[in-house]
């Protein structure tokens, strides 16, 4: 009971060395107030236990935490602990998770694991284990990730049948042999620093000569000689200069013709950063027109609606109409406009960006013929020379951004629950799914103030194929970094988007949300989220990766897991190596099955 656990943790405190103070008070109620313990949702029974770099020294007391028969996660990385493996923590028949990593201990580990058959995570990376690695693991049928790296465990690797696996690292030890058929389905990161070999013909695993010929597949998918790389460097340059002039002698000859036959050019009405231009501009920038420009005036007019579209209303309704301004994006502000018969709209003008009308007209025209629940339709487009609009409509929950940051970024939002944030993936998934089998389209801009919520409360994303058209000129403030990190390694100007960056990015906004950090937020180092996430996990499994709101939920170890896999998938720097978006689709309406 939970004056058990109570006791078990206190004799646990009184026998370790801790120079820091536990904050633990034996007289406050351990559930709410002692750090690092979480407890079940009837607070009887101690289930979690966190403590990580808690400056813990020398040896685990016996028969303190084992005592605590409930408990399914511990954490004890990152102390001082030293000794032989903690026995007794085989007792812990409820166990999912258990994390040693870097600390001291050393020896080497049981042989028998038979009561941990619940345990999905083994982590022992950075301690001083020796001996071999014991065969008995192979018991954990349940296990997802077994971090043995960075010890001193040799001899060779047992035949460690265990189909579940999805992370292993047994690097930097003294391993010989070669890897176990069963096991080489892992990258040779997971073996490098060893001794071992993957089959007689391939070199030692983390060998110079394999590790030249796996960065050279890495870095290109396919080798180019440099000759190669020469001559197509040249004929390139050749064929950039042809084209140049080709282009300069076509706008001079196409300007003399113009200034020969027009004498007077438009006013362009003029931008108002705040508010859609008044009643007043616009007849304003009618009159200006001249007849020449009747074909201007009547695109001036026109709104084109698409099929399903439900809206009635013309363009001075649509400019006179209240409107809220949302935000400046890429591409130019967003309104909320409340029409005359009170239906909401967001309104989008295009700014400052130079896409040509017909270029433009024909992306929408492609665009607003999609439909597909997870795709925010755009309902209608004005195209003239003033103004470029476009017109979807309103989401009142507002964007996944908004949902997981709160508004600029302000801490001043609920936390958004496991749920939702799956919903959220699986509809942008299966929208990107649509996009990429049925329109052969990219999307080229995938972030999570793209992503809204649709009636059946799954993801959708919006505004569609814009970043085809043009690569939107990066702001130089913070949020400019933001931009660049969901886009692919290869496709930085967005008009070269691919349903590949569209993986890559996918990827991205998947471990904004699981981490809850945007992408931009990291202000203690500023490197990007998925370098940071690398980091992380080629040292060792453990829970930072994850939004605490999320590590919260009950049973979900295995499920971040499975996330966390994906993401890496998506994130490949090779875009062919990256899954296609209907594998993806696939992944995570398993989890959301399981
Ligand atoms: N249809 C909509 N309903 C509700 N809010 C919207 C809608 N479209 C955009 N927004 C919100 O308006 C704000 C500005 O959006 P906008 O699309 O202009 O910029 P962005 O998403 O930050 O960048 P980008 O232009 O690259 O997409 C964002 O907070 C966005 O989430």
């Amino acid at each position: 009971d939970l004056a058990g656990d109570r006791q078990a943790l206190l004799d646990f405190l009184n026998n370790i060395t801790h120079p820091r103070s536990l904050a633990w008070n034996a007289s406050s109620p351990i559930c709410a107030t002692w750090s690092g313990v979480t407890c079940n949702r009837d607070n009887t029974r101690v289930t979690a236990l966190h403590l990580p770099g808690a400056s813990l020294l020398g040896t685990l007391p016996p028969g303190t935490i084992s005592r605590i028969s409930e408990l399914e996660i511990l954490s004890l990385r990152s102390n001082g602990l030293r000794g032989p493996f903690p026995i007794d923590f085989l007792q812990l028949k409820k166990l999912k998770a258990i994390t040693l990593s870097n600390n001291k201990f050393s020896g080497p580990l049981p042989s028998d694991y038979t009561t941990w058959m619940n345990l999905t995570v083994l982590d022992l990376f950075g301690n001083r284990f020796n001996g071999s690695i014991p065969s008995g693991l192979a018991n954990l049928t349940g296990l997802l990730s077994l971090n043995l790296a960075k010890n001193s465990f040799s001899g060779e690797i047992p035949d460690l049948n265990l189909p579940g696996l999805r992370r292993l690292n047994v690097s930097n030890n003294n391993l010989t042999g070669s890897v176990p058929k069963s096991l080489k389905r892992f990258g040779h990161s997971s073996f490098s620093g060893n001794n071992l070999t993957y089959d007689d013909t391939s070199p030692p695993v983390g060998s110079p000569a394999q590790k030249e010929k796996e960065q050279e597949e890495d870095k290109h998918g396919i080798y180019i000689s440099e000759p190669a790389i020469l001559g197509i460097a040249i004929t390139g340059c050749f064929l950039i200069f042809f084209v140049i002039a080709v282009l300069i002698i076509i706008c001079y000859v196409k300007r003399k013709k113009r200034q020969e036959t027009k004498p007077e050019t438009l006013t362009p009405a003029k931008a108002n950063p705040e508010t859609l231009p008044s009643e007043k501009e616009v007849s304003k920038s009618r009159k200006e027109m001249n007849i020449e420009d009747m074909e201007e005036k009547s695109e001036f007019n026109r709104i084109v609606f698409f099929e399903g579209s439900n809206l009635a209303f013309n363009l001075e309704d649509l400019l006179t109409s209240s409107a809220e301004f949302l935000g400046k994006g890429t591409f130019g502000m967003t309104y909320k406009a409340v029409l005359g018969d009170a239906k909401v709209i967001a309104v989008k003008r295009f700014k400052d960006v130079s896409v040509s009308r017909k270029d433009f007209k024909h992306q929408m025209e492609i665009v607003g013929n999609i439909r597909h629940e997870n795709v925010a339709p755009l309902r209608a487009y004005v195209c003239s020379k003033e103004e470029k609009l476009m017109v979807y409509d309103y989401y009142p929950t507002g964007s996944l951004s908004v949902l997981l940051h709160g508004k600029n970024g302000k801490e001043d939002h609920v936390p958004l629950d496991w749920e939702t944030r799956l919903r959220f993936l699986i509809g942008l998934a299966k929208g990107l799914a649509h996009l990429h089998t049925q329109h052969k389209l990219a999307h080229g801009n995938i972030k999570s103030s793209n992503v809204f919520l649709n009636s059946k409360r799954y993801g959708c994303i919006s505004e569609t194929g814009l970043a085809l058209l043009t690569n939107p000129v990066i702001r130089a403030d913070s949020s400019a970094r933001t931009e660049l990190r969901y886009r692919a390694p290869e496709a930085y100007d967005t008009r070269r988007s691919t349903p590949e960056s569209d993986i890559y990015g996918f990827g991205i906004l998947m471990l904004e949300t699981l981490s809850g950090r945007s992408s931009m937020d990291d202000k203690k180092e500023d490197i990007e989220l998925v370098v940071w996430m690398n980091r992380v996990l080629a040292e060792q499994w453990t829970g930072e990766v994850f939004d605490l709101e999320l590590v919260k939920t009950p049973n979900i170890e295995a499920k971040l897991l499975q996330m966390i896999d994906l993401v890496q998938l998506c994130t490949n720097r090779v875009p062919a190596k990256r899954p296609e978006i209907a594998k993806v689709v696939e992944i995570l309406e398993e989890i959301e099955r399981e």
